[in-house]
């Protein structure tokens, strides 16, 4: 296993910059996801891990050797990575064990055959030696391609959208049962993944990319609860950012009411900031004044989504169990109950000191709770 370090990367495709300045670190073992809107230049930056893509600027070194930089670019064979692709075509012509052990040629028989038949195992298809890919599903093709590529041990395994071609709970399962394989093996990965979900279900850390930068590498759980830039809150899950006004009293005037927090204290009165209301900060509550109507539901396994929209346009989330059906343009009262705030100031930056402690709301007149207005 092999410890990954990219330090201020820049890449560019003549006067384009597709990579500006990425550093992250992948610790031995560690799975690394890579999330972004597309041409982002994520595959571009895990090309340029493998050894196909060379800088401008920056170093990438695995296992402490710099194996790119502006005047150096290891070649790909003498990088021990592997790599699994989107178009993970297997050899048609050579069946399911031979494919495995393609990249093996200087083992011996003995250990090729030990290495595919473990692999196998690992990957819930003992048996299937003599199988050609065209006998295959495309579940089990990829589960090949990846024993595939980590048939030679590799210390470190690139994967760009590897199970992009497949359907959606197979790719749920999918990546759960090759984060347990990783584990086992022992290897560092990075994944490039269009897909929250499978981000979440395998990554140690994750980071998402615009427009070349990275704009966070965290954990998952950070990502979504404590996004440092509101690209990031907007992109990681359900939310909708509202905005609102820090007054001299260090409250902020919000459409859900007035927030009072500690740290409001530290900005100066008058500042319009935006803080993020995931579907979770909001709950159905019939006593409350602050109404909307429900313009959407959408169904979420033990949970239906519901969009609201409050009288003045805005919209939030909300969850709510799916057993309990709320019907689509019905009037609901709803509640909101932070857990922890989320303030970006003008320049989409987040603003410190909101994670610790729950702000209070104070209902405006408007939206205070029907038995409190008699
Ligand atoms: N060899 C190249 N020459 C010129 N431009 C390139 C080259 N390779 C990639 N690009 C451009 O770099 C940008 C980033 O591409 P990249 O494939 O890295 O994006 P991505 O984030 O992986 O996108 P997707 O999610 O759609 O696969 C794109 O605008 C692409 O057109």
């Amino acid at each position: 296993m092999s410890r990954l370090q990219l330090d201020k990367i820049h890449i560019s495709f003549g006067a384009a910059h597709i990579v500006n300045g990425v550093s992250l670190q992948l610790e031995q073992g560690e799975i690394g996801c890579l999330l972004g809107p597309s041409g982002c230049g994520k595959t571009t930056l895990l090309r340029a891990i493998a050894g196909f893509q060379s800088l401008q600027v920056g170093s990438i070194s695995i296992d402490n050797n710099t194996v790119s930089e502006s005047n150096k670019t290891v070649p790909p064979e003498q990088r021990g990575v592997g790599m699994v692709f989107q178009d993970f075509a297997l050899f048609p012509h050579l069946n399911v064990a031979d494919n495995i052990s393609f990249g093996m040629r200087k083992a011996s028989s003995t250990e090729r055959r030990k290495r595919v038949d473990e692999l196998l195992d690992r990957i819930g298809l003992p048996g299937y030696h003599k199988r050609f890919p065209h006998e295959l599903s495309g579940g089990q093709q990829q589960r090949i391609a990846l024993a595939r590529a980590l048939a030679p041990k590799p210390g470190l395994l690139l994967l760009d959208e590897p199970f992009s071609s497949l359907d959606a709970e197979l790719r749920e399962r999918l990546a759960v049962e090759v984060r347990e394989l990783l584990k086992n093996e022992g290897i560092t990965a990075l994944l490039v993944t269009h897909d929250q979900q499978e981000a979440f279900a395998m990554a140690d850390k994750a980071g998402v990319m615009y427009q070349g930068e990275l704009l966070q590498w965290d954990t998952p759980y950070q990502l979504y609860h404590q996004p440092r830039h509101q690209l990031v809150a907007d992109f990681i899950g359900h939310g909708v950012l509202l905005q609102g006004t820090v007054n001299t009293q260090g409250s902020l005037a919000s459409p859900l009411g007035m927030l009072e927090h500690p740290s409001l204290m530290q900005v100066a009165g008058g500042t319009p900031v935006s803080f993020l209301v995931r579907p979770d900060d909001i709950v159905p509550d019939p006593e409350s004044r602050l109404r909307g109507k429900i313009k959407a539901r959408g169904f979420r396994g033990a949970h239906n989504l519901y969009t609201v929209q409050l009288s003045s346009g805005i919209e939030l989330l909300t969850l709510s169990p799916s057993h309990e059906v709320l019907d689509v343009g019905a009037d609901i009262g709803l509640r909101a109950e932070f857990d922890h705030l989320v303030v970006f100031a003008a320049d989409h930056c987040e603003l410190p000191g909101f994670h610790e402690q729950a702000p209070t709301v104070q209902p405006l007149p408007s939206v205070l709770p029907k038995s409190q207005s008699a």
